[in-house]
């Protein structure tokens, strides 16, 4: 497999605090790994230097064989999406938040697409209409990482996307990026602390004050 994404060398620093050391990671396409590792030991912060939302210190990220800053940041964000364990979402329906990859593409909403979108995470097209306050925790996540993947991305970064879910959103949410990664070709990260999910990860990585351990 070829590497969409790679990290070398890679440094982050915030004033005098050394948060990343020395990372070094290949991405091939297609891969499906789970991140784990002690609070605050940098995993989101990988996460985020991947989503070019913050900046390297030192070292470089290679996205599809160009440096990560070469893109034009809203076509990279387009490219690798990063998904937030409490999404924010906006306006005042669902359909507001699931017509807004189509308005910022100046293109008309596609609703059999996401209605189809919709039912494969076991919600109706009758929610579009549904106010955003209405919504469990488990749905507003589901329509937040729909939002994500109307238009697919290449990489699909996942920060505890799943926490503080019950058992039955979580295999929801479970099942559908295994349809994404196996199916769709989308190649994903995600962290998580749960242990059921760490057991049944295709690859593992760990972060361990700021440095990377891959496999353990
Ligand atoms: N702007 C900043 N200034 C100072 N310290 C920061 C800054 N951003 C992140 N940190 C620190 O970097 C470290 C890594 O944070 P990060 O959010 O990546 O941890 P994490 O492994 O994702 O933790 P958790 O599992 O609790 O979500 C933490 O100690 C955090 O306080």
């Amino acid at each position: 497999m070829t590497a969409l994404m790679s990290l070398q060398n890679v440094n982050y620093q915030v004033k005098d605090k050394l948060i990343l050391q020395e990372i070094n990671l290949t991405v091939p396409a297609g891969a499906n790994y789970t991140i784990t590792g002690p609070s605050g030991s940098g995993k989101s912060m990988l996460l985020r230097l991947m989503a070019a939302m913050i900046s390297k210190t030192s070292g470089e990220l290679i996205f599809a064989g160009k440096p990560i800053e070469s893109y034009d940041p809203i076509m990279y964000r387009r490219e690798v999406s990063y998904c937030f364990q409490q999404p924010t979402l906006f306006g005042t329906t669902v359909a507001d938040n699931l017509a807004f990859p189509y308005q910022i593409r100046k293109q008309v909403i596609d609703l059999p697409h996401v209605t189809a979108a919709l039912e494969y995470v076991g919600l109706s097209a009758k929610m579009l209409n549904q106010k955003i306050e209405d919504l469990s925790g488990g749905e507003r996540q589901r329509v937040a990482l729909i939002r994500n993947i109307l238009f697919l991305p290449k990489i699909l970064l996942l920060d505890e996307v799943t926490a503080g879910l019950d058992t039955a959103n979580k295999d929801i949410i479970h099942e559908w990026l295994r349809h994404l990664n196996e199916d769709r070709h989308v190649t994903t990260l995600m962290i998580t602390h749960d242990t059921t999910e760490i057991a049944s990860a295709d690859q593992l990585l760990r972060v361990v004050d700021g440095r990377l351990e891959v496999g353990a």
